[in-house]
């Protein structure tokens, strides 16, 4: 197995704060991660240093074993898939010129590809067709969800972050999109990055968890070894009701 992404004496600070003391990490290929852990305590700082979109303070960040800081941060960020909570759709554009739009920049010449990428996705995320030529305005959270997801994934990104992509939609959407997710990502074999708050979301997507407090690394493992042999007082205080009844 060959890495995707490795964390070396990583550091956050903003102003005076240090949010991210010292963070390593290797992550290999194919490994879909979700991280968990307190409010503030630097899961989505972690994530934009993957892409760039935040600056390290310290250490450095390597992406297939590529130091990004010799790396042009625009050509990065478009080939790694971002979706994070809520609608980040560009309003005025339908949800065909949403998909396409990193395709496009692509293709510039072959739309017929990219009009083929848009259904493929489409249909993937368990989108109507008959939805094209909406705008986000007019779909519903679940839907709009789905189109940040396909926009994201429209990419053919190696790598794809998410943060909170299901926050903000009802419990049994959340449920169909997981449900969706952990499908495209065994067929695609990418790498996953999935921040979430939640405890059952984390096992049950995850091949390998990052539970996080205060920017340092309690414990990064399969689902298994997090609920049978927590590190740390903080993770099993979170594993603590899967004492007995591990999730199904
Ligand atoms: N641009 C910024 N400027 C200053 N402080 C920031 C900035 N971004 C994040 N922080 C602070 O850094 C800390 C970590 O934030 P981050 O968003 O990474 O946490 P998180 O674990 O994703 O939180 P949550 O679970 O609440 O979304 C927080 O205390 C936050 O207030």
């Amino acid at each position: 197995m060959s890495t995707a992404v490795e964390f070396r004496h990583l550091r956050k600070v903003y102003g005076d704060t240090v949010v991210i003391p010292d963070f390593s990490l290797c992550i290999e290929k194919g490994e879909f991660v979700t991280i968990i852990g307190s409010s503030g305590c630097g899961k989505t700082t972690v994530l934009k240093m993957i892409n760039g979109l935040y600056e390290p303070s310290g250490g450095d960040v390597f992406v297939n074993g590529k130091n990004i800081r010799d790396l042009d941060l625009i050509a990065l960020r478009r080939s790694i898939g971002y979706s994070i909570q809520g609608s980040v759709l560009f309003p005025h554009m339908t949800v065909e010129q949403n998909i396409a739009y990193v395709p496009n920049l692509w293709n510039r010449r072959d739309r017929e590809k990219t009009r083929r990428a848009v259904d493929k996705w489409m249909d993937i995320v368990g989108l109507d067709a008959g939805l094209k030529e909406r705008y986000p305005a007019e779909l519903s959270g679940g839907q709009q969800q789905r189109v940040g997801i396909a926009r994201a994934l429209a990419a053919s990104p190696e790598i794809l972050l998410m943060d909170e992509p299901f926050g903000a939609v009802d419990a049994i959407t959340r449920g169909q999109l997981q449900k969706e997710l952990k499908q495209i990502y065994e067929k695609t074999g990418i790498t996953v990055f999935f921040v979430t708050h939640d405890i059952d979301e984390a096992l049950r997507l995850g091949t390998r968890i990052l539970v996080m407090d205060r920017g340092e690394i309690q414990q990064y493992g399969t689902p298994d070894e997090v609920l049978r042999s927590p590190k740390t007082d903080y993770v099993k205080m979170l594993v603590a009701r899967y004492r007995d009844e591990p999730p199904t």
